[in-house]
C-alpha cells in the first residue's frame, strides 16, 4: 500500500501573537501612507465598496472612524488577498494571523473568512521539488510561493460561496486564522468544513469552536468531486505521486492505492494544483477539483476519483452574533456538553432528547484540550477544572422549540459544562 506522508499544518513561522489592543492604542496612520489603487487592478474592483467607504471627507466627520479606515485602508494595501496582479507589490496573499489587526469591517459587501492554507512542505530543493526535512529556508520559500501566486479554487471558497453568494470571501492560511478574523471584526462570517461524508470530522474545527466565542449561524453542504490533475502531457503512469489535503486524499483512499501513488499531504487541495503546475512537474499529479484545474491549467487525467460519489462536505457558517432561531422551517442545533464520569452516563444524557422525540445527527466526543480548559477557566464560568471528553451534539430542532429548551433543561441538570454553539436552518439540500 502506498504511503502517505502527514505533513504540519501549523507553520512554525506564524504563531499566533496578536495582543488585543484598540485602535487608540495604535499608531496613527497619515493618508500620506497611503497609495493609490489602479482602477483597473482586480483589487479595485474587489475592494472598492470598502475603499469608497474609506475616504476621509466621507461625511462621517469622527476622528475615530477615520483612523479605523485609515488603518483598514493600510491593511489592504499591506494585504491584496484578491488581487490577479504580476506586480510584485500586490501579490495576492491569504489572510494569517499577522493580518489580524484590530480593525472593523465597514465595506457594504458580506466578508467571509475561509480556510485556504498556503503549503507547508517538508522541503524544496532548487528546482521546487519536494524532498528531505522542513527547514526555515523552506518555509520562507514555501511563503514566497504563496505570496507569489495565492490560491483559489479550494473546496472552501465555493463553500463560503454557496453559502453568501456573492460575498467577498477571503482566504486565511488556518482554521484558526479564520476564527480570530471574525472574531476580531476583519470578516464578518467564517465558512469551515465540519465533517465530510467519507472521511469523518474535522477535529480541528470542533476543539476550535469551544476556544472561540463565535456562533454557528448556518450550515452548507458541497458535494465533492476530485479529479486527479496533472500537467500537460503526463500520463498517470508517469505520476509516481500525490499532492493534496488530508482530507481529500483519504476520500480518494481506494483509487491511489490502486495506482500504487505516494501520497503527499499538503494544506489545501488547490494548494496543491497549484503547486504541481508551477513546478511542472511530470512525476507528481493533485487531488483537487475540475476549478483548480482550470484556474491553474492543469489537465484532468481522471474524474470523480474520490471513493463514494455521494461525497460531501458538511461546512458551519460562523457569526459573532446568533440568529434568533425561528419554526418557520427546519432547524438544527449543535450544543457541546460534558458529564461526570460514570456508568450510564453519556447514555442518560442522550436519553433527554430520545424521550422528546428529538433526532440527533451527530455525536462527536473529543479529549478536552488544555486550551479549551485555559478558555474555559478564563472566563471565570465555575465548570470543573478536569473532565476527560466533551460531547458535541447537532440535534435536528430549534432553541425557538419548547422541546429543545426542555431537553437542554433537562441535560443541564447531569452536565458539567453545557453550551449552545448555534441554533440555525439546517441545509436540506442534499437530504
Ligand atoms: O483543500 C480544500 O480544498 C479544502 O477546502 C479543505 C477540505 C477539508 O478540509 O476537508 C474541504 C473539503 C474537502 O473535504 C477536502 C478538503
Amino acid at each position: 500500500m502506498a504511503a502517505t506522508t502527514p505533513r504540519t499544518l501549523n507553520p512554525p513561522l506564524r504563531n499566533r501573537t496578536h495582543p488585543k489592543s484598540s485602535p487608540r492604542h495604535q499608531n496613527p496612520i497619515t493618508n500620506t501612507n497611503i497609495k493609490p489603487l489602479s482602477p483597473h487592478s482586480a483589487k479595485h474592483r474587489r475592494v472598492l465598496p470598502l475603499v469608497a467607504s474609506l475616504q476621509p471627507n466621507n461625511g462621517n466627520g469622527s476622528q475615530g472612524q477615520n483612523q479605523n479606515a485609515v488603518e483598514l485602508r493600510r491593511l489592504l494595501e499591506d494585504f491584496p488577498y484578491e488581487s490577479n496582479s504580476k506586480d510584485l507589490n500586490t501579490l495576492p496573499r491569504p489572510l494569517t494571523s499577522a493580518h489580524l489587526s484590530n480593525v472593523v469591517s465597514n465595506g457594504s459587501r458580506l466578508r467571509v473568512a475561509y480556510q485556504d492554507d498556503f503549503f507547508v512542505l517538508n522541503g524544496l530543493d532548487h528546482d521546487g521539488e519536494i524532498s528531505g526535512k522542513r527547514t526555515e529556508a523552506h518555509y520562507a520559500l514555501a511563503v514566497h510561493i504563496r505570496a507569489l501566486w495565492g490560491v483559489h479554487g479550494a473546496y472552501s471558497e465555493s463553500a463560503a460561496e454557496k453559502a453568501y453568494p456573492n460575498c467577498e470571501a477571503v482566504p486565511c492560511d488556518q482554521f484558526e486564522t479564520a476564527f480570530d478574523a471574525v472574531e476580531r471584526w476583519l470578516v464578518d462570517r467564517a465558512v469551515l468544513p465540519i465533517e465530510n461524508s467519507l472521511g469523518g470530522s474535522i477535529h480541528r474545527n470542533y476543539d476550535l469552536l469551544l476556544r472561540y466565542s463565535l456562533h454557528i449561524v448556518g450550515e452548507v453542504k458541497l458535494p465533492i468531486r476530485h479529479c486527479l490533475l496533472a500537467n500537460h502531457g503526463a500520463k498517470i503512469e508517469d505520476l509516481k505521486r500525490v499532492l493534496s489535503h488530508s482530507q481529500a486524499l483519504a476520500q480518494c483512499e481506494n483509487t491511489l492505492t490502486k495506482l500504487g501513488m505516494v501520497r503527499e499531504a499538503v494544506d489545501d487541495t488547490a494548494g496543491a494544483a497549484k503547486f504541481v503546475a508551477l513546478h511542472k512537474l511530470k512525476d507528481a499529479g493533485a487531488v483537487a477539483s475540475s476549478d483548480a484545474a482550470r484556474i491553474y491549467g492543469l489537465d484532468i487525467l481522471a474524474q470523480d476519483i474520490q471513493d463514494d460519489s455521494d461525497n460531501v462536505t458538511r461546512f458551519l457558517m460562523l457569526a459573532r452574533e446568533p440568529i434568533i432561531p425561528g419554526t418557520d422551517r427546519p432547524f438544527k442545533t449543535s450544543i457541546v456538553f460534558s458529564l461526570e464520569e460514570g456508568p450510564g452516563m453519556l447514555f442518560k444524557a442522550l436519553a433527554v432528547f430520545a424521550m422528546r422525540e428529538i433526532n440527533l445527527t451527530k455525536i462527536e466526543s473529543r479529549p478536552l484540550q488544555k486550551q479549551a480548559l485555559r478558555a474555559l477557566d478564563e472566563s471565570n464560568n465555575g465548570f470543573p477544572k478536569y473532565f476527560p471528553y466533551l460531547f458535541y451534539v447537532d440535534f435536528e430542532a430549534s432553541m425557538a422549540d419548547q422541546s429543545a429548551q426542555n431537553a437542554l433543561g433537562h441535560l443541564k441538570e447531569m452536565a458539567t459544562f453545557l453550551r449552545v454553539l448555534g441554533s440555525y436552518p439546517a441545509d436540506i439540500s442534499m437530504a
